[in-house]
């Protein structure tokens, strides 16, 4: 059996329900690497298997603020991440129609050349008629050349399906991008670090550390059916420790119960979990690692 792997970028406006798609193709609450300063072309925010086909879902950070006075060049260098996919999945809302924002995004979709795939999804297709959608669908299409468009409900999973089954076929043949033993255990290690990232940002706000990661290091399962997960959350200066660590440990320990709680919930069963924090000055060389495994990180800085 050939097998294909691929990236998919999913673009759209704030709201569109991206992190509910992705959630529903990647079958678990997956939403990953929240960088506050995003340098990163694409991130990963989750990786689907369909058949032979692997899927990786990446997204264009910086892609919607308000860019009137930046140049061409700019643009498409923030287009970056969509122009480095293989298929681009533009989601639009159906009730809010061909909005200025979507304008937007047509407008830079022009920026990253022609013969690139991008489908077009209309969601939440439960709060309109048909008739809108027709019209929707004409409009759309009229203004740019979708290689197909999908009519989905990504919330009551309607016409998800046909959607993921299309891109899995869309990608090109290679090997998979994340290697097959660690894909079982890929999103969940990531949910876990996404949790403690996401208790980081809730106890620290504004204190929180720009340049910040959380990675799950280890994961075991133990035989009295408890969980013991190992994490290390980087942070780029010495005196960022001190932050995240805080008074006594008292930080980090409320950071790690919390996340833990979450864990234990999501998990079903009992979690140990155990958080380093370490300092990793040139953390975006990093970025390497993740082209040795075939995953392409770029430094955008836009
Ligand atoms: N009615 C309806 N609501 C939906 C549908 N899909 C998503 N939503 C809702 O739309 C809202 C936004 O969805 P998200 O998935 O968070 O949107 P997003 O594009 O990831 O948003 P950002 O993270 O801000 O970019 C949520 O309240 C969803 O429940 C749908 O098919 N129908």
């Amino acid at each position: 059996m050939n097998t294909r792997a691929g990236f998919v970028a999913l673009i759209g406006e704030p709201n569109a329900g991206k992190s509910t798609l992705l959630n529903r193709m990647v079958g678990a609450k997956v939403s990953i690497v929240t960088h506050k300063v995003q340098t990163t072309r694409a991130r990963i925010r989750g990786v689907a298997i369909e058949g032979d086909a692997q899927i990786v879902f990446v997204d264009t950070p910086g892609l919607f603020q308000p860019r009137r006075r930046l140049d061409r060049a700019m643009v498409a260098a923030a287009w970056g991440g969509a122009a480095d996919a293989d298929v681009v999945v533009l989601m639009v809302e159906a009730h809010r129609g061909v909005s200025e924002g979507v304008e937007r995004i047509l407008e830079g979709l022009a920026t990253i050349g022609d013969g690139r795939k991008v489908a077009l999804a209309i969601n939440k297709i439960d709060r309109v008629e048909s008739q809108v959608l027709l019209g929707l669908t004409k409009d759309m299409n009229d203004r740019y050349a979708f290689a197909e468009t999908f009519m989905i409900s990504a919330e009551k999973g309607f016409g998800v399906d046909a959607l993921r089954a299309w891109l899995g076929g869309q990608l090109p043949e290679g090997p998979w991008l994340y290697p097959e033993d660690q894909i079982a255990d890929l999103p969940m290690r990531m949910i876990a670090a996404e949790m403690t990232r996401e208790k980081l940002t809730l106890r620290l706000h504004q204190e929180l550390p720009y340049q910040l990661t959380v990675e799950t290091e280890n994961w075991e399962e133990r035989k009295d059916g408890t969980a013991r997960i190992d994490q290390v959350v980087y942070v780029s200066r010495d005196g960022h420790k001190g932050i995240v660590l805080g008074n006594k440990g008292e930080t980090i320990k409320s950071v790690s119960k919390a996340s833990r709680t979450e864990l234990e919930e999501f998990l079903g069963r009992r979690v140990h979990l155990f958080l380093q924090v370490k300092v990793r000055e040139k953390w975006q060389e990093e970025a390497e690692r993740y082209s040795q495994m075939g995953l392409d990180f770029k430094d955008g800085n836009v």
